[in-house]
């Protein structure tokens, strides 16, 4: 293999899910133009891979990486080897939560380390981590707490295949709960997520003049007053500071929170129906579910969750465990294979930017 490809770790997730699945398959894929580590333990990739021999249509079987085959780091796990009884498929507990909890330490470590350009990180259960004592919102917070960073943002980006428009959906705020989104939405706050966005879709994606969408918070954005306060209280103001404060950058809102996505849906579905003029590079959606039901609702299987703010590149399939399927042999990699693209695609771009700076 070239010693120039980017180099990447991939975390297993929690074994008992998909993510040993969905990692066989997606490196099945020949075209992967990646040095990728697994960071993982190889007998759930070996349970994994014995079920799914069993379970796949004998008629249809998808492509599988054998497990003899991966680049593999093996993180230990005693707690998973020894259990009683033994792990099943689908069931998650403190066992399977501390070892994804593990590959995703180790992971980070290459990272940091410089041993890798980023970390792609198969799907854990937030809930299997806080039964091993682990108590984080999600991966996402251990990353920056590894990094010691402070200013970091969870990004969606999604490309379609009927028009190879791309979607880009910041969340200002992600898992908190909803009671709590209003207070968590201050002017600093999201300026700080405003300017992430904006290095990132420059660094990233080279568009130095992006076109921001900015949704409401309220419906209808609060129609003057009469149905929430916080537009007309501070957040027009704040949008037009920002104004101000980007000149480079088109900022539009507050958009009514129901119509921002029309643009996006018929983009996405490669139709023209008069609203092309109000598309734009990224959308800054104002709490988790605002932005992820637009988002999974077209593009779910090929979404990718990137991770802005941190000292190397990090992407994820935008699904999570699964557990309902997993073993079943019919989870869909596309999206694990379009975080690996994603991240192979920003390590090529950040290695060229370094070189020309160099
Ligand atoms: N990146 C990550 O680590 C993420 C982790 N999660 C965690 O995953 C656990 C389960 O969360 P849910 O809300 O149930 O979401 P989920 O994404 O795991 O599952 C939602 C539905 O989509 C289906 N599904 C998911 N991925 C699929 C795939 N690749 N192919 C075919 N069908 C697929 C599932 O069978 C289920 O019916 C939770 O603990 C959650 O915190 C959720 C989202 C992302
Ligand atoms: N809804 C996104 C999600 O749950 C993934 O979060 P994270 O584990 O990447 O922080």
């Amino acid at each position: 293999m070239p010693s120039d490809l980017p180099r990447l770790a991939l975390s297993m997730g929690d074994p008992a899910g998909i993510g040993p699945e969905v990692i066989l398959k997606a490196l099945a894929d020949p075209d992967l133009a990646a040095q990728i580590t697994v960071v993982g333990h190889r007998r759930c990739f070996e349970q994994t891979y014995g079920q799914l021999q069993t379970a796949q249509n004998p008629s249809r079987p998808a492509p599988l990486l054998h497990p003899d085959d991966l680049n593999l780091l093996e993180v230990e796990s005693f707690a998973v080897e020894s259990a009683a009884p033994p792990m099943v498929l689908g069931q998650p507990t403190a066992a399977t939560g501390q070892l994804s909890f593990d590959c995703l330490n180790q992971a980070i470590s290459l990272a940091l380390d410089h041993q890798v350009a980023g970390v792609v990180t198969g799907p854990i259960a937030k809930a299997a981590w806080s039964l091993a004592g682990h108590r984080y919102p999600g991966q996402t917070e251990l990353l920056a707490e590894r990094a010691g960073v402070t200013r970091f943002g969870m990004m969606f980006v999604a490309t379609s295949p009927h028009s190879h428009w791309q979607l880009r959906t910041l969340l200002a705020t992600t898992h908190i709960p909803l009671q709590s989104v209003p207070q968590q939405i201050t002017p600093e706050g999201l300026t700080q997520k405003l300017a992430l966005l904006i290095e990132t879709l420059h660094q990233d994606f080279g568009l130095s003049r992006p076109k921001i969408a900015i949704a409401g918070l309220n419906p209808h954005s609060g129609e003057q007053g009469q149905l929430g306060q916080e537009e007309v209280q501070w957040m027009e103001d704040w949008l037009r500071a920002m104004g101000q404060q980007f000149p480079q950058v088109t900022l539009t809102g507050l958009i009514p929170p129901d119509t921002m996505w029309v643009a996006p849906g018929q983009a996405w579905y490669g139709q023209s129906r008069g609203f092309e003029g109000t598309l734009h590079d990224a959308y800054l959606a104002l709490y988790h579910d605002q932005g992820l039901i637009p988002v999974k609702l077209m593009a779910f299987d090929r979404a990718v969750n990137t991770t802005l703010g941190l000292p190397f590149i990090r992407t994820s399939p935008d699904h999570g465990t699964a557990f309902d399927i997993a073993g079943k042999g019919i989870a869909n990699p596309q999206s694990m294979k379009a975080a690996l693209e994603l991240a192979i695609a920003q390590a090529h771009r950040r290695a060229a930017v370094h070189l020309g700076a160099g």
